[in-house]
């Protein structure tokens, strides 16, 4: 679905991510892990075209590399930024109704009604400011208004961060849900033992170079994997 050919991004002179290629196929979930400052962030916004980037971004079979943002959201790309980035002082169903930008006021109830059945809790905070949720149910309120433009390539920046261990565990029980119902996902991680245990393939970044690649499974019993990044000695 998605594929990536030496991707390069630059801030005037930090190599963020340095020729990078990797895919992401239909109905899979690929996870990026890697220390602070890898490049992962860059990673995902160069894909939408936030930031100024190099290389290819092919997207089921189109070149997307020189579109603007809006056009790759159109062609069926979301993303749920690091940090949740909901509207703090907008409801929640205003924040979801951003998120549905390209869609029609007739079809708006049903959308809501189908993110509110994956997020019961959204519907109860339905009238409340967004800023005033917990933690978790922010990230909650970030995943609904992404799809909520009915994506068929979720990328998810550090879902977990910030969130306590039970409400993280929510959360990728919920992105394990989503991929079962045949979204796809790029999923964005500093906890890689969580993202592992739900990927299917795995990428370790580095100082903005993919230095190992594998089936999820296998990066979890590597022991460069296991030291570097899931604490142990
Ligand atoms: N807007 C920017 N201007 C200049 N440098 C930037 C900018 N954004 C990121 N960088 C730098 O690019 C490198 C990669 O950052 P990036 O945020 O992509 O990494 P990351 O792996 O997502 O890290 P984190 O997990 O801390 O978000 C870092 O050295 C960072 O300081």
């Amino acid at each position: 679905m998605l594929k990536i050919r030496n991707l390069g991004v630059y801030y005037k002179l930090i190599h963020a991510v340095d020729n990078i290629s990797f895919e992401v196929p239909e109905g899979k979930i690929v996870t990026l892990i890697g220390p602070n400052g890898a490049g992962k962030s860059s990673t995902l916004k160069s894909i939408v075209g936030l930031v100024p980037s190099s290389g290819e971004v092919n997207f089921l079979s189109h070149n997307i590399s020189k579109e603007k943002t809006y056009q790759r959201i159109k062609r069926g790309i979301a993303l749920v930024p690091e940090g949740r980035k909901v509207f703090v002082n907008l409801t929640v169903l205003e924040n979801l109704r951003i998120g549905a930008f390209n869609k029609l006021s007739a079809e708006l109830e049903e959308k809501y009604e189908r993110i509110f059945q994956i997020f019961p809790i959204l519907k109860k905070r339905a009238k409340q400011y967004a800023g005033t949720l917990s933690g978790g149910e922010q990230q909650m309120l970030a995943l609904g208004r992404a799809l909520m433009s009915e994506p068929s390539l979720l990328m998810l920046d550090e879902p977990s961060l910030g969130l306590a261990p039970k409400v993280v565990q929510e959360v990728f029980e919920i992105i394990q849900h989503l991929n079962r119902e045949g979204m796809t996902i790029l999923l964005v991680e500093q906890n890689a033992a969580m993202a592992l245990k739900i990927a299917h393939y795995g990428y370790v970044l580095e100082t903005g170079k993919i230095v190992l690649e594998n089936i999820a499974d296998n990066l979890l019993q590597n022991e460069d994997v296991r030291k570097s990044y899931l604490g142990e000695v």
